[in-house]
Protein backbone atom coordinates (compact mmCIF):
# COMPACT_ATOMS: atom_id res chain seq x y z
CA UNK A 1 0.00 0.00 0.00
CA UNK A 2 1.34 3.40 -1.05
CA UNK A 3 1.51 6.48 0.86
CA UNK A 4 -1.15 7.71 -1.23
CA UNK A 5 -3.42 4.75 -1.31
CA UNK A 6 -3.37 5.10 2.92
CA UNK A 7 -3.74 9.06 2.52
CA UNK A 8 -6.81 7.80 0.34
CA UNK A 9 -8.32 5.74 2.75
CA UNK A 10 -8.38 8.79 5.59
CA UNK A 11 -9.82 11.10 2.91
CA UNK A 12 -12.62 8.74 1.74
CA UNK A 13 -13.52 7.77 5.34
CA UNK A 14 -13.57 11.47 6.27
CA UNK A 15 -11.24 11.52 8.60
CA UNK A 16 -9.00 14.10 7.53
CA UNK A 17 -10.62 16.73 9.69
CA UNK A 18 -9.73 20.66 9.80
CA UNK A 19 -10.35 23.34 12.48
CA UNK A 20 -8.54 23.95 15.69
CA UNK A 21 -7.82 20.78 17.87
CA UNK A 22 -5.70 20.31 21.15
CA UNK A 23 -3.47 17.02 20.79
CA UNK A 24 -2.25 14.76 23.17
CA UNK A 25 1.24 16.14 23.76
CA UNK A 26 -0.87 19.69 24.77
CA UNK A 27 0.01 21.06 21.29
CA UNK A 28 -2.69 22.86 18.88
CA UNK A 29 -2.98 21.99 15.20
CA UNK A 30 -5.39 23.03 12.53
CA UNK A 31 -5.33 19.53 11.44
CA UNK A 32 -6.23 16.26 13.08
CA UNK A 33 -6.33 13.15 11.91
CA UNK A 34 -9.54 11.18 12.99
CA UNK A 35 -8.30 7.58 12.96
CA UNK A 36 -11.94 7.00 14.33
CA UNK A 37 -13.66 7.36 11.33
CA UNK A 38 -11.29 4.69 10.27
CA UNK A 39 -11.58 2.39 13.02
CA UNK A 40 -15.59 1.95 12.92
CA UNK A 41 -15.00 0.64 9.04
CA UNK A 42 -13.51 -2.66 9.65
CA UNK A 43 -12.93 -3.69 5.60
CA UNK A 44 -10.78 -0.12 5.98
CA UNK A 45 -9.22 -1.16 9.11
CA UNK A 46 -8.13 -4.44 7.34
CA UNK A 47 -6.52 -2.75 4.32
CA UNK A 48 -4.46 -0.46 6.39
CA UNK A 49 -3.52 -3.00 8.93
CA UNK A 50 -2.42 -5.73 7.09
CA UNK A 51 -0.24 -3.27 5.10
CA UNK A 52 1.72 -2.21 8.38
CA UNK A 53 1.89 -5.69 9.38
CA UNK A 54 3.58 -6.73 6.38
CA UNK A 55 5.68 -3.89 7.37
CA UNK A 56 6.54 -4.72 10.78
CA UNK A 57 7.37 -8.32 9.67
CA UNK A 58 9.82 -6.99 7.09
CA UNK A 59 11.50 -4.89 9.71
CA UNK A 60 11.43 -6.63 13.04
CA UNK A 61 10.62 -10.29 11.81
CA UNK A 62 8.51 -12.54 14.59
CA UNK A 63 6.37 -10.73 16.28
CA UNK A 64 4.42 -12.53 19.16
CA UNK A 65 2.53 -9.55 21.19
CA UNK A 66 1.28 -6.52 20.28
CA UNK A 67 0.77 -4.16 22.93
CA UNK A 68 -0.83 -0.61 22.27
CA UNK A 69 -1.75 2.70 24.17
CA UNK A 70 -5.67 2.69 24.18
CA UNK A 71 -7.57 4.41 23.19
CA UNK A 72 -6.60 5.06 19.65
CA UNK A 73 -4.47 2.10 19.76
CA UNK A 74 -6.86 -0.98 20.52
CA UNK A 75 -8.41 -1.32 17.24
CA UNK A 76 -5.51 -1.04 15.03
CA UNK A 77 -3.13 -3.16 17.41
CA UNK A 78 -5.59 -6.32 17.42
CA UNK A 79 -6.22 -6.00 13.88
CA UNK A 80 -2.41 -5.93 12.81
CA UNK A 81 -1.96 -8.60 15.34
CA UNK A 82 -4.51 -10.73 13.41
CA UNK A 83 -2.56 -10.12 10.49
CA UNK A 84 1.24 -11.21 11.84
CA UNK A 85 -0.23 -14.33 13.74
CA UNK A 86 0.03 -12.50 17.04
CA UNK A 87 -1.94 -11.89 20.75
CA UNK A 88 -2.86 -7.96 21.43
CA UNK A 89 -2.87 -6.62 24.42
CA UNK A 90 -3.06 -2.90 25.39
CA UNK A 91 -2.14 -0.36 28.15
CA UNK A 92 -4.73 1.79 29.61
CA UNK A 93 -4.82 4.58 32.03
CA UNK A 94 -6.25 5.45 35.00
CA UNK A 95 -7.96 9.24 34.28
CA UNK A 96 -4.68 11.36 34.33
CA UNK A 97 -2.76 8.43 35.02
CA UNK A 98 -0.03 6.98 33.74
CA UNK A 99 -0.13 3.80 31.28
CA UNK A 100 -0.32 0.42 32.73
CA UNK A 101 -1.30 -3.36 31.40
CA UNK A 102 -3.79 -4.85 33.15
CA UNK A 103 -6.54 -7.20 33.07
CA UNK A 104 -4.00 -10.49 33.08
CA UNK A 105 -1.67 -9.43 30.37
CA UNK A 106 2.00 -9.74 30.31
CA UNK A 107 4.89 -9.45 28.04
CA UNK A 108 6.57 -13.35 29.22
CA UNK A 109 10.46 -13.89 28.88
CA UNK A 110 11.21 -15.22 25.38
CA UNK A 111 8.45 -13.28 23.42
CA UNK A 112 9.24 -10.55 21.16
CA UNK A 113 6.86 -7.14 20.88
CA UNK A 114 5.87 -4.24 18.88
CA UNK A 115 4.16 -1.24 19.99
CA UNK A 116 1.31 -0.35 17.68
CA UNK A 117 0.11 3.13 17.80
CA UNK A 118 -2.84 4.67 15.19
CA UNK A 119 -1.10 8.27 14.83
CA UNK A 120 2.65 9.83 15.93
CA UNK A 121 2.24 13.15 16.60
CA UNK A 122 5.30 14.07 19.02
CA UNK A 123 6.16 10.10 20.06
CA UNK A 124 5.22 11.25 23.88
CA UNK A 125 2.05 8.28 24.01
CA UNK A 126 4.53 5.61 22.34
CA UNK A 127 7.22 6.64 25.02
CA UNK A 128 4.74 6.29 27.78
CA UNK A 129 3.50 3.32 26.86
CA UNK A 130 6.92 1.82 26.34
CA UNK A 131 7.85 3.38 30.05
CA UNK A 132 5.00 1.49 31.33
CA UNK A 133 6.39 -1.94 30.15
CA UNK A 134 9.49 -1.55 31.84
CA UNK A 135 9.52 -4.27 34.29
CA UNK A 136 7.87 -6.92 31.86
CA UNK A 137 10.56 -9.84 30.93
CA UNK A 138 9.75 -9.87 27.32
CA UNK A 139 11.72 -8.09 24.75
CA UNK A 140 9.98 -4.65 22.89
CA UNK A 141 11.78 -4.79 19.51
CA UNK A 142 10.10 -1.60 17.77
CA UNK A 143 7.10 0.80 17.20
CA UNK A 144 4.99 1.15 14.44
CA UNK A 145 1.81 3.58 13.42
CA UNK A 146 -0.23 4.18 10.58
CA UNK A 147 0.70 7.87 10.21
CA UNK A 148 3.37 9.43 11.89
CA UNK A 149 2.83 13.30 11.46
CA UNK A 150 5.60 14.52 13.19
CA UNK A 151 7.61 14.81 10.34
CA UNK A 152 10.07 12.11 10.95
CA UNK A 153 11.18 13.91 14.40
CA UNK A 154 8.67 11.64 16.86
CA UNK A 155 11.28 10.40 19.87
CA UNK A 156 10.05 6.52 21.13
CA UNK A 157 13.40 5.28 21.99
CA UNK A 158 12.54 2.39 19.27
CA UNK A 159 12.78 1.93 15.78
CA UNK A 160 9.47 3.08 14.14
CA UNK A 161 7.50 2.03 10.96
CA UNK A 162 4.82 3.72 9.43
CA UNK A 163 2.86 3.63 6.50
CA UNK A 164 3.00 7.64 5.54
CA UNK A 165 5.04 10.54 7.03
CA UNK A 166 3.67 13.48 7.13
CA UNK A 167 4.95 16.81 8.34
CA UNK A 168 1.77 18.35 9.71
CA UNK A 169 2.05 21.76 11.91
CA UNK A 170 1.45 21.54 15.64
CA UNK A 171 2.19 24.76 17.97
CA UNK A 172 2.32 25.42 21.55
CA UNK A 173 -0.63 27.48 23.55
CA UNK A 174 1.47 30.35 23.78
CA UNK A 175 2.42 30.31 20.32
CA UNK A 176 -0.65 30.16 17.78
CA UNK A 177 -0.61 31.70 14.55
CA UNK A 178 -3.56 33.62 14.38
CA UNK A 179 -6.17 32.02 11.91
CA UNK A 180 -5.70 29.30 14.54
CA UNK A 181 -6.06 31.05 17.43
CA UNK A 182 -9.21 32.92 15.92
CA UNK A 183 -11.37 29.13 16.05
CA UNK A 184 -12.93 27.87 18.86
CA UNK A 185 -10.37 24.70 20.53
CA UNK A 186 -11.82 21.48 20.51
CA UNK A 187 -9.90 18.20 22.26
CA UNK A 188 -10.75 15.25 20.72
CA UNK A 189 -8.58 12.55 22.60
CA UNK A 190 -8.86 10.36 25.75
CA UNK A 191 -6.17 12.20 27.51
CA UNK A 192 -6.43 14.84 30.25
CA UNK A 193 -5.09 17.58 29.76
CA UNK A 194 -5.07 20.04 32.93
CA UNK A 195 -6.20 23.52 32.19
CA UNK A 196 -5.36 26.92 33.36
O1 LIG B 1 2.56 11.10 19.65
P1 LIG B 1 1.67 11.83 20.59
O2 LIG B 1 2.04 13.28 20.76
O3 LIG B 1 1.54 11.13 21.90
O4 LIG B 1 0.21 11.90 19.92
C1 LIG B 1 -0.40 10.77 19.35
C2 LIG B 1 -1.33 10.11 20.33
O5 LIG B 1 -2.51 10.95 20.48
C3 LIG B 1 -3.67 10.17 20.33
O6 LIG B 1 -4.04 9.59 21.57
P2 LIG B 1 -4.86 10.40 22.68
O7 LIG B 1 -3.99 10.52 23.90
O8 LIG B 1 -5.39 11.67 22.11
O9 LIG B 1 -6.07 9.49 23.06
P3 LIG B 1 -6.82 8.33 22.26
O10 LIG B 1 -5.82 7.25 22.02
O11 LIG B 1 -7.85 7.91 23.23
O12 LIG B 1 -7.37 8.94 21.00
C4 LIG B 1 -3.26 9.06 19.39
O13 LIG B 1 -4.09 7.94 19.57
C5 LIG B 1 -1.84 8.77 19.83
O14 LIG B 1 -1.84 7.86 20.92
O1 LIG C 1 -1.62 14.21 18.54
C1 LIG C 1 -2.77 13.78 18.71
O2 LIG C 1 -3.34 13.76 19.81
C2 LIG C 1 -3.53 13.28 17.54
C3 LIG C 1 -3.35 13.78 16.29
C4 LIG C 1 -4.14 13.29 15.25
O3 LIG C 1 -4.04 13.73 14.10
N1 LIG C 1 -5.03 12.32 15.48
C5 LIG C 1 -5.18 11.82 16.71
O4 LIG C 1 -6.02 10.94 16.90
N2 LIG C 1 -4.44 12.30 17.73
MG1 LIG D 1 -3.78 7.36 21.63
Amino acid sequence: MSPDDVLAEFRDAGALLEGHFVLSSGLHSGVFLQKMAIFSDPVRTERLCRALAQSIAERFGRIDIVVSPAIGGIVPGYETARHLGARAVFVERDPGGPFSLRRGFSIPAGTRAVIVEDIVTTGLSARECLASLRGEAGEIVGAACLIDRSGGRGEIGLPLVTLVTLDIPAYPADALPPELAALPAVKPGSRLIPTA
